[in-house]
């Protein structure tokens, strides 16, 4: 058993000699102070949603909601948080989304993250729009389970080649993206021409992939703009249709899950065309404004498909409550998004691995005093709603 829930202990005994964590354990008061720290850009980039905010604050709503009823004398001192997911044992139903371009946060970007998440056995899920290589990360990573998640790129030679490159350095499970094949309308971002893809130009981000090379007139460091151009324009577009996984199958010889599916029969469809799972996801209210609180479809789709393949959530997770939530209405684990992007901001891998501790911890003590041992002791019947 890993007690998750050692943290507090940790943190309680540090106080004993005048010491306190170096960051918030509160996810409101971090957001506030990543604002404080990061330039407006960098904290918008993050914070920001689509249009006027109307999703990001549903899918928090949504959460509020629902209200856990906790049961008493059940023996849940001992709790075992570990599931399998996607055939892969992890330590706890907690997976780190995918996060474009980190380094705007942290120099380290994506390689302090990957340490954090190996260091607890959580699966980071490595962004297709990554500011390092895949490789890179696959080497920070060490023995951590490791995710990739893909922007489906229009040129078929630039997909076999990431797919290719992200299953030799080791990663197991296919998370591709379906709700961001464009960028939505992001006021915050507009206001102050901050466009995160080109602020991550000069890290590695377009530029290393050999058969997106090969595709380029002049190499990007001769030309750039036309460089980004076709970058842009590769992940940019509707010309994808449901039959088309069958390319994203022959080239992936694991497990795949579509995210943002947020309607039952998208993820019916996602079973019928032979994918291992769904995450029910909105993008965190940044693609779609007024769009339903994520949490809101979860218990539909769940529903639909929920005994035939994986159904992970996302979208507004932020304490251990709402993980429980989330897990008694049926998702098998959840990623979170913009708190550990916070971690990441103030303090790089240490940062990260605060918030994801913190996070499990919360989660661990909030099963366990609401009465139950195990993410499998929960239902519907652990919850009410308001
Ligand atoms: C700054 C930022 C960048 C993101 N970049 C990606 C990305 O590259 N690929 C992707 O699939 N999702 C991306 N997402 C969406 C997250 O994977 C996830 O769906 C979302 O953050 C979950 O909501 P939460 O932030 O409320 O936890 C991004 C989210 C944020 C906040
Ligand atoms: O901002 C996002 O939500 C996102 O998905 C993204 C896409 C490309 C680059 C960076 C982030």
């Amino acid at each position: 058993m890993t007690s998750f829930s050692a943290y507090q202990n940790e943190i309680y005994l540090q106080g004993l000699g005048g010491v306190v964590p170096p960051f918030t354990t509160d996810p409101d008061a971090l957001e506030q102070s990543a604002r404080d720290r990061l330039g407006p850009g960098p904290f918008w980039y993050v914070a920001g949603g689509a249009g006027s905010g109307a999703t990001v604050r549903a899918n928090r709503e949504a959460f509020d909601r629902v209200r856990i009823v906790p049961r008493m004398l059940t023996n849940a001192t001992e709790r075992h948080l570990g599931v399998t997911v996607l055939g892969t044992r992890l330590p706890a139903p907690v997976v780190l989304a995918p996060v474009g371009v980190q380094s705007i946060l942290h120099p380290d970007g994506e390689l302090a993250t990957a340490r954090a998440a190996a260091e607890l056995g959580v699966p980071m899920v490595l962004s297709t729009a990554s500011s390092h290589t895949i490789e890179e990360v696959a080497e920070a990573s060490g023995d951590g389970p490791r995710w990739y998640q893909l922007y489906w790129p229009n040129d078929p030679e630039v997909c076999a080649s990431l797919l290719d490159r992200a299953r030799k350095a080791g990663y197991t499970a296919l998370v591709v993206t379906l709700d961001t094949w464009t960028l939505a309308w992001r006021p915050h971002d507009l206001d102050q021409a901050y466009l995160p893809f080109l602020r991550g130009v000069g890290t590695a981000i377009p530029f290393s992939d050999p058969a997106f090379r090969a595709g380029l007139q002049k190499a990007p460091e001769d030309d750039l703009p036309m460089a980004i151009l076709r970058w842009v324009q590769m992940f940019t577009g509707t010309d994808k249709s449901w039959d088309q996984l069958a390319f994203l199958r022959e080239h992936w010889n694991g497990p795949i899950v579509l995210k943002g599916i947020q309607h039952a029969d998208d993820a019916r469809k996602a079973v019928e065309f032979g994918m291992d799972g769904v995450v029910v996801s909105n993008h965190g209210g940044r693609q779609v404004d007024g769009a339903v609180g994520s949490l809101e479809v979860l218990p539909s789709i769940v529903e639909a498909v929920g005994e035939q393949v994986d159904v992970l959530f996302d979208s507004g997770i932020r304490t251990g409550a709402d993980v429980v939530k989330a897990l008694a209405l049926g998702a098998k684990a959840v990623m979170v998004g913009r708190p550990f992007a916070y971690g990441l901001a103030h303090g790089g891998q240490v940062g990260v691995q605060h918030v994801l501790r913190g996070l499990l911890a919360d989660f661990d003590l909030t099963l366990g005093l609401s009465g139950h041992r195990s993410p499998a002791d929960l239902g519907p019947d652990a919850l009410r709603f308001a």
